[in-house]
């Protein structure tokens, strides 16, 4: 949980005046804070990739993902992983490493294979036969072999939201363990030419706080691992184990420190490995939420605050779902703080309204507040993660900026978009011009 520093009144964070922020770079803002990704980014260090032999950690975009996140994820000797050709666009024009990018997505286009095999990723996590034939075939076109992991479902169901639990047999994510079809695909990898088959990667799900989910997990795989190995001689290198763990959003969560997940996930391994007589595979975890999610905050500006006698105080800000829809699709719950009154006791109970047109549109129930009036500045808390890079034009409202914090130093990594923003993909269709209109019908007549 982040720590709430206040000084005057404002709420600092990472050494900038949160009241200041928004003075210089408006609001709707999205602000992160380099020094807690950094520090997040120090823990996989010290306590996984420093701690074990033959691990590796890579970032997982799809929470957060720009240019400049790339750079800071590289510096920091994390691996990246990728969901779509435009995630993977993003890291090629951030110079990042490719043999540290896995591409991840369970119906990659045969564009977005191609663009990996272009740029030649490291690692392509195939989810299905289809699309491990298409990328032999690409790879075979482009005269490259390519390594890969298989996606697989455990069958292990997680404590979270419906929606973002991949771990369980009916799942979209990955080929199914039904042992004829997981045989037939190892062995078609193994016999392609342009394909290097490395092992195994389960993703159990997201905002995950047990640990015991992964022990089934790996416990499951590693006795695939042993089957392929004894029946068709396929000894799996890798072991994949996925994110999901878990932070701090509200009271009602208990994260735990990353050694938690990874101490668990390692010794679970070893043993279940040395049990199978296989010799342990290099371990890879894909932290994403865990690195991100408690770096950002999103500032945002009070305007109109509505008493309903009796019912509810509504205080509408001026973005919402369009910056932030986990709250209307998870029903995922926040904290706030007034930044500007950092320092004021809580006397209010009013609801976050944003300002999109329809009643979902609710950032935060029951907020405990000072008195809260136009113009204050509100900081939702720990929206680091799946906040920006989940973030619409719906309404035609555009997209906050995102400022980069560190030690009191702030710059821009996201430019505001503006309405000029919002028009320029947008073309009118020359039959729909009126001269255009009457030509056409002109033509009608002539024919006729
Ligand atoms: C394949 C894969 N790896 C890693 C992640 C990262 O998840 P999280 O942000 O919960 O750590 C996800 C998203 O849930 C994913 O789909
Ligand atoms: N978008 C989800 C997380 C998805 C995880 C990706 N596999 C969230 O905001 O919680």
């Amino acid at each position: 949980m982040m720590e709430r520093i206040v000084d005057g009144g404002r709420f600092i964070f990472d050494g900038c005046n949160t009241v200041k922020l928004a003075e210089k770079y408006g609001t709707p803002l999205y602000v992160m804070s380099e020094n807690i990704i950094r520090s997040r980014c120090r823990e996989v260090r010290g306590d996984f990739i420093d701690k074990y032999e033959n691990v590796r950690a890579v970032y997982a975009g799809k929470a957060f993902l720009t240019m400049t996140m790339c750079k800071i994820i590289e510096s920091e000797g994390l691996g990246l992983d990728v969901v779509s050709g435009g995630e993977l666009y993003t890291a090629v024009k951030a110079g990042f490493p490719m043999e540290n990018v896995i591409f991840h997505g369970n119906n990659k286009t045969p564009e977005e294979l191609q663009l990996g095999v272009n740029h030649n990723v490291g690692r392509f996590v195939i989810d299905n036969l289809y699309e491990l034939e298409l990328l032999q075939a690409i790879a075979k076109e482009s005269d490259k072999k390519v390594k890969v992991l298989f996606r697989v479902s455990p069958g292990v169901q997680g404590k979270t939201h419906k929606y973002i639990s991949t771990g369980q047999k009916d799942s979209k994510f990955g080929i199914s363990l039904d042992m004829e079809i997981i045989t037939d695909a190892v062995k078609k990898a193994m016999d392609y030419s342009h394909i290097e088959l490395k092992g195994f990667h389960f993703h159990l799900g997201s905002q995950l706080f047990e640990n015991h989910i992964y022990v089934t997990g790996i416990q499951t795989i590693v006795q695939l691992m042993k089957y392929m190995q004894e029946e068709i001689g396929f000894s799996a290198e890798e072991l994949n184990v996925g994110g999901g763990f878990g932070i701090y959003y509200t009271e009602a969560d208990q994260p735990k420190a990353l050694a938690f997940f990874v101490d668990t996930i390692m010794a679970t391994a070893k043993a279940a490995c040395s049990e199978a007589g296989l010799k342990l595979p290099q371990v890879i975890i894909e932290p994403g939420r865990w690195i991100v999610g408690e770096a950002g905050i999103t500032l945002y500006t009070v305007g109109v605050v509505k008493e309903i006698p009796g019912i509810r105080t509504y205080v509408g800000v001026d973005g919402g779902m369009p910056d932030n829809p986990r709250p209307a699709l998870y029903d995922a719950k926040y904290e706030a703080i007034v930044a500007n009154k950092a320092d004021q006791p809580l006397e209010q109970t009013v609801t976050i309204a944003g300002k999109c047109c329809e009643s979902g549109d609710i950032l935060i129930w029951d907020l405990q507040v000072p008195k809260i009036e136009p113009g204050d500045l509100l900081a939702v808390l720990h929206t680091g993660a799946y906040n920006y890079s989940m973030a619409s034009n719906y309404n035609r409202i555009p997209k906050p900026a995102v400022v980069l914090v560190s030690d009191g130093k702030a710059g821009v990594i996201v430019e505001r978009e503006n309405y000029e923003d919002l028009l320029r993909q947008e073309r009118i269709p020359q039959y729909l011009m009126k001269e255009e209109q009457e030509s056409i019908e002109k033509c009608a007549i002539t024919v006729l």
